[in-house]
């Protein structure tokens, strides 16, 4: 949407907790965890395709040997490069070494990649440079062991200028200003803090220097550099990191924004972004997958073991709902069934715009993300016709003939797959610069099963900027010629940005903040645009925790509604015959369908971090004054 770089992203960490003899022995290779972090990483592929990247760490090596490796990805299809890059890597050391094929030890000695802590990450970056510097994970280098950061996370701080200032504060000079760098350095400072202190400690224990090396290791306390580090983090993260000597941890955000879960069994500790990835891959039932808690580290030191401890003390719970009707995969148990029950919940209102004909509709979805929520809304509409059939018998039943009654059983809803996506590609994460050409190209329909007189009643999971339905959607169905195309919002309308990961920075690219400006043009009421910027203004040297969203006032005088049929006229555009009617979810449904993520921002504009407010209050002085950069 504009010029920085910011993520959300998908990670992958994976430890294995025995040799990897008994990998090989058991499994039939020694490169078991990179197999497993493919797979991993393969099956978060929705979180991100413009970058991959994967780093892993061999433990207890020798001197002068190289224990960490990473590769990483910017390319077209970067999860299946970086593994391509690994393979040939590997079957060429196999090919030169044919003495290595059954020799573990040679393989960890010789072989890069190979290793116990692995980490992995998929990368959206939806603008801004796609360089593969910007790929994680990060590094940050050192020569002694555990001095050695590599992160990479799924995360968006709302205060990277407040952090780069606090680094400089303490006396540093980063290279960069970028969010990833800050968090590294402000994590590599109090790591070189902790081991400095640790090494004092040995020196008076009476080690000399190379016997300090693994008191340190040992005594390295994680959660107390990541308290340190974390402490004015603003923002939603799943922070994965590894150190050198081989501790390693995942962070999550005190309000639970963005998602994390983990397994353990004897052989391994997995953790991830989703649920599924983790279940499919290591084929483990539902129950034995956990969420990592708010605020939350699941740190696992070098000698495997593991815990689980509060770093920040936990905010109300705010997880971020867009996880779960667009961002996830939809083959998790719950997000599945959360998916079909917004489909469900919208129906009483689609009902009122078909004005009941059933027998005059067709149900489809727009690909992909949606088909879930179809199939609950298909679900509902067969109960509305199971009702209709039953009223009509007891309406009938005094002269009911078997053929009446079979006419009336025959009646069945009406459902077609309307439009085709050509490429599996997701548009909503694709750069802004490229994005209209695409949605352009990307859809087909179906011709020959609409009728003149159907409504076409047509789900997508969400409508942000309405540029997907504006630029393609809507004239292709047109040309259907139905009577009535209801499209259907399984999200509620997006209003306010987003700044904890789905990238949502500029409010004048949200179809509901266009409508709802038309609206105040419409009424004579357009001069509240300039009464809340000049209220924007006189908050801008605040403290973020005394920042009002003021934008709220621009949709107080309207009702759902009247902005859904604005947004109905924008999309609609000239040139589309049929009546175009809109219909979103509400928030309160929204709540009802996904119960255990009740972060809603972007719908509600009541944020979960004070950083939130002063973010909202930036994109809309930025919209007033026609300045293009971002608000966080
Ligand atoms: O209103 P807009 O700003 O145009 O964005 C909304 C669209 O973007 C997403 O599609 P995407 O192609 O990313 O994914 P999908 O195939 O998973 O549905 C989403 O499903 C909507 O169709």
């Amino acid at each position: 949407m504009s010029d920085a770089l910011k993520h959300e992203c998908g990670i992958a960490l994976v430890r294995l907790l025995k040799p990897l003899e008994y990998y090989k022995e058991k499994y039939g290779t020694a490169f078991y965890g990179v197999n497993k972090m493919y797979l991993m990483m393969e099956k978060q592929h929705n979180r991100g395709q413009d970058g991959a990247g994967f780093a892993s760490i061999k433990l207890d090596v020798s001197p002068g040997e190289r224990y960490i490796s990473r590769v990483r990805s910017n390319a077209a299809q970067p999860i299946q490069d970086i593994f391509a890059q690994i393979n040939e890597r590997i079957n060429l050391e196999f090919t030169n070494h044919p003495e290595y094929k059954d020799d573990v030890a040679a393989q960890k000695k010789n072989i890069p990649y190979i290793g116990e802590l692995l980490l992995g990450h998929v990368r959206y970056g939806t603008f801004g440079i796609n360089s593969v510097e910007n790929v994680h994970p990060f590094l940050r280098q050192n020569n002694w062991m555990h001095r050695n950061l590599i992160i990479a996370g799924n995360f968006n701080m709302t205060n990277t200028n407040e952090l780069f200032d606090n680094l400089i504060k303490l006396g540093m000079h980063p290279k960069e200003k970028a969010d990833t760098v800050t968090v590294m350095e402000k994590i590599g400072h109090f790591l070189d803090d902790a081991v400095r202190k640790l090494y004092k400690k040995a020196k008076a224990k009476g080690f000399n220097k190379q016997e300090a090396s693994p008191y340190i290791a040992e005594h390295l306390n994680v959660a107390k550099i990541l308290r340190k580090s974390a402490a004015d983090w603003d923002g939603g993260y799943a922070m994965a990191g590894l150190l050198g000597h081989g501790d390693s941890f995942v962070l999550r955000d005190p309000a639970g924004i963005r998602p994390a879960y983990y397994y353990q069994d004897d052989e391994v500790i997995v953790v991830a972004s989703e649920r599924p990835a983790i279940q499919t891959v290591f084929n483990v039932p539902f129950e034995e997958v956990k969420e990592l808690d708010p605020g939350h580290a699941l740190i696992i030191k070098k000698d495997g073991s593991m815990k689980l401890t509060e770093i920040l003390a936990p905010l109300e719970r705010r997880s971020c709902s867009f996880e779960r009707i667009y961002f996830s995969r939809g083959s998790d148990a719950e997000i599945y069934q959360e998916r079909k029950m917004l489909g469900r919940l919208i129906m009483p209102k689609i009902l009122k715009a078909i004005n009941f004909d059933t027998e005059n509709s067709v149900f489809s979805f727009i690909p992909n993300t949606a088909e879930t929520s179809f199939y609950g809304m298909l679900e509902a509409a067969q109960d509305e016709l199971n009702k209709q059939k039953n009223e009509a018998i007891l309406n009938e039943k005094e002269r009911l003939t078997p053929e009446r009654l079979q006419q009336i059983q025959a009646h069945k809803i009406r459902t077609e797959k309307i439009a085709i996506k050509d490429v599996k590609l997701r548009t909503f994460i694709t750069d802004d610069s490229s994005r209209d050409d695409l949605v352009a190209h990307v859809y087909d329909v179906t011709y020959g099963v609409v009728r003149p007189e159907d409504n076409l009643v047509i789900i997508d999971d969400s409508i942000v900027r309405g540029t997907t339905l504006k630029k393609s959607i809507l004239k292709m169905l047109d040309r259907l010629h139905p009577k009535q195309i209801v499209v259907v919002s399984s999200a509620p309308q997006i209003r306010y940005p987003d700044c904890y990961g789905i990238d949502m920075a500029r409010l004048e690219h949200l179809v509901a903040f266009q409508a709802a400006l038309e609206l105040h043009k419409d009424r004579g009421t357009y001069s509240i645009v300039e009464e809340i910027y000049h209220k924007c203004k006189e908050q801008v040297a605040m403290e973020d925790v005394s920042v009002i969203n003021h934008v709220k006032k621009l949709y107080a005088p309207f009702t759902d509604e009247e902005i859904s049929d604005k947004i109905a006229e924008i999309i609609s555009g000239e040139g589309i015959e049929a009546k175009v009617k809109l219909i979103f979810q509400s928030v309160d449904d929204l709540h009802k369908a996904c119960p255990k993520n009740l972060g809603d921002w972007y719908f509600t504009g009541n944020y979960p971090t004070a950083g939130g407010n002063r973010v909202v209050n930036r994109a809309y002085i930025n919209f007033y004054e026609g300045n293009p950069e971002r608000a966080y």
